[in-house]
């Protein structure tokens, strides 16, 4: 499929999105936002495809929903259209792992869409923000409520209320991102973690991605429970008794996803 506001590169089992609106630092316009769902269901839906990298450009990942197609808008407009709510759900709905490659800014939407990804790998010129508060807005798909997961109540809070920065080592310090490296090896490091999760029994990462994110939505004690209970289910699979007699003949693994 031809895009407009995105380049879908399928390299090796990882499909690489970049958003690419460089003239709006990559805000997310109803445009972008549509296209960038009907990606990343594509990536999911094809089997050749094991991971997903999504990045942006040196100077933003994303600056956030595009602030000028928004301005107009009454709430019955954005109450009745539902304003993000499909596109992200399609995107939350992504069963394969999602990993954000962040360089430069990633505010409001932005940030929020790195949230959404299943980690994010920043380049040393990363700055994150919600200054949603500065539109005389709040944040409105995941700021308030991820960001805290994330980092803790007296940091969002300070980001949702103030709309500071921050920058690639706060966020490292903070949790906010998994590891920092260097502007131009960004989408190396990004390509070359997808490749290390492509070569994993597939069924084995789904299942792990699921019950990363169930402890985002139960207790502890059920969360647990879910975890075994996972856990067990996957000595019903071939890449169990593979992964596991791989390790005892001192080869590497030959996964079939079965
Ligand atoms: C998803 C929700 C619900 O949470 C809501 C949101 O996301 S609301 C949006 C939150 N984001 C912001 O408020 C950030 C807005 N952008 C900026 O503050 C600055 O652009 C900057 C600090 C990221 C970069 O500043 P600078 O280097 O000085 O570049 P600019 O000249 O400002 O920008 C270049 C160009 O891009 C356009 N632009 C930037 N951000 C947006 C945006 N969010 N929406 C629409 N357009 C954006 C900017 O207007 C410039 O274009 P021109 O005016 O020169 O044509």
């Amino acid at each position: 499929m031809a895009y407009q506001t995105l380049i879908v590169e399928n390299n090796d089992r990882v499909a690489l999105i970049r958003l690419n609106r460089p003239e709006a630092l990559n805000a997310l316009s109803g445009e972008l936002i549509s296209e960038l769902a009907a990606a990343v269901t594509a990536a999911d839906a094809d089997p050749a495809i094991r991971c997903i990298v999504l990045t942006g450009s040196e100077k933003a990942f994303a600056a956030g929903a595009d602030i000028k197609e928004m301005a107009a808008k009454s709430y019955v407009d954005v109450l009745t259209g539902d304003l993000f709510g499909p596109e992200i759900e399609r995107i939350n709905r992504v069963r394969k792992p999602i990993i954000a490659a962040v360089a430069g800014y990633a505010l409001g939407g932005g940030c929020e869409l790195a949230m959404m990804c299943d980690f994010i790998i920043c380049a040393e010129n990363a700055k994150f923000g919600q200054p949603e508060i500065n539109l005389g807005v709040i944040a409105g798909i995941g700021g308030t409520q991820r960001l805290t997961r994330f980092v803790g109540k007296s940091k969002a809070m300070d980001m949702n209320l103030t709309g500071r920065f921050m920058d690639a080592a706060e966020a490292e310090r903070s949790g906010l991102v998994s590891r920092v490296v260097p502007v131009d090896k960004l989408v190396d490091e990004a390509m070359a973690a997808a490749r290390k999760i492509a070569s994993k029994s597939a069924v084995a990462t789904m299942v792990a991605k699921e019950a990363v994110n169930r402890s985002y939505e139960t207790t502890l004690r059920e969360g647990l429970l879910y975890e075994r209970r996972a856990f067990h289910a996957l000595f019903a699979t071939e890449d169990q008794k593979e992964g596991m007699s791989a390790f005892a003949e001192k080869r590497e693994a030959q996964f079939r996803d079965r």
